[in-house]
C-alpha cells in the first residue's frame, strides 16, 4: 500500500484516480458526518452548491431528511442543522437523511468521488479507517485534508499522520514503502509530536481558533478524541456516503 497526503483539494492531482481515496475534515464536517452515521442516520449526500443542495433534498420526503449547512460557520438560514456533531443527536438523526454543505470538507468529498473507494475520516473514526485499510490493501491511497479555502489546515494533516502512522505501526514496512510523497513524512511528524495533545493541537489551530471565537469549545474537544466511533463512511454513488454494512 502506498499512501499520498494531499494538503487540499487544490492540491489533488485531477487527472487520475488511486483505488481509495480519503476525505479529512476534522473541524468539522467529517466528523459531523462519522457521528451522523453513527447515531443511525440513512446517509450522507453532500453538496458544494447550496441551491443543488435544496433541489435535491426536496425530492426526499421530509419526515426522512434534514438539511445541514454552514457558511463563515454559521447555520444556513432555514436548515435544520448547521455543522456542529454535537447536534447530531440519535432522536434527530436516526433513519433519516443528511443533505449537507460545508465551506470545505464537502469540496474535498467532492473532488475524490470518482475513485473506486471513497472514505470520510475524521480523528472520531481513524481506527474504523485504518482497519478497512489493511483488511482491503489498496494498492494507492490518497488522504485529502479539506483545508480552509484552498490553504493548509493543521487539524486535517494531524489526521492525515494519525492513519499513515497506525497503517506504518500494524505493517512491517518500512516508512519508505507505505509513504508515496514527502506529505507522508511530515504528516507523521505532527501526529507523533501532538498524538497526547491533540486538543492543544487544535487550539493552535487556526480553524480552532476561528472556532473557538464562535464559541465552539465543546465541538473541538469532540472531534479531538481520536478513535471513539466505530464507523466508517463509505461512498455508494456520488456524492452519497453510508456506513459500510448498510
Ligand atoms: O463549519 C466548519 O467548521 C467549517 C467552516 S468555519 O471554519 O467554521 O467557518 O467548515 P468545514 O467545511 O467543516 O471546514
Ligand atoms: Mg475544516
Amino acid at each position: 500500500m502506498k499512501i499520498f497526503i494531499y494538503h487540499t483539494p487544490e492540491l489533488t492531482p485531477i487527472d487520475i484516480v488511486p483505488e481509495c481515496a480519503i476525505a479529512v475534515d476534522v473541524l468539522r464536517a467529517t466528523s459531523t458526518m462519522a457521528t451522523v452515521l453513527a447515531a443511525g442516520g440513512e446517509a450522507v449526500q453532500v453538496f458544494s452548491d447550496l441551491d443543488q443542495l435544496m433541489t435535491v433534498s426536496e425530492q426526499w420526503p421530509s419526515e426522512k431528511r434534514l438539511r445541514a449547512g454552514e457558511r463563515g460557520g454559521a447555520k444556513v438560514a432555514g436548515f435544520e442543522l448547521g455543522n456542529s456533531p454535537l447536534d447530531c443527536t440519535a432522536e434527530l438523526v436516526a433513519g433519516r437523511r443528511l443533505f449537507i454543505s460545508t465551506t470545505n470538507g464537502t469540496r474535498a468529498l467532492k473532488r475524490i468521488q470518482n475513485a473506486p473507494i471513497v472514505l470520510a475520516a475524521a480523528l472520531i473514526n481513524r481506527a474504523s479507517v485504518v482497519k478497512f485499510l489493511l483488511e482491503k490493501q489498496p494498492e494507492t491511497v490518497w488522504i485529502v485534508g479539506s483545508g480552509w479555502e484552498g490553504s493548509y489546515s493543521l487539524e486535517d494533516t494531524v489526521c492525515a499522520g494519525a492513519i499513515a502512522h497506525s497503517i506504518w505501526q500494524q505493517t512491517n514496512c518500512s516508512l519508505t514503502e507505505i509513504s508515496g510523497n514527502d506529505e507522508v513524512i511530515g504528516a507523521i511528524a505532527l501526529y507523533s509530536q501532538w498524538q497526547n495533545d491533540l486538543l492543544g493541537l487544535l487550539h493552535q489551530a487556526s480553524h480552532g481558533q476561528r472556532l473557538l471565537g464562535l464559541e465552539c469549545l465543546e465541538d473541538l474537544k469532540y472531534c479531538s478524541q481520536i478513535d471513539t466511533l466505530d464507523i466508517l463512511p463509505i461512498q455508494q454513488e456520488p456524492g452519497v456516503l453510508k456506513s459500510q454494512n448498510k
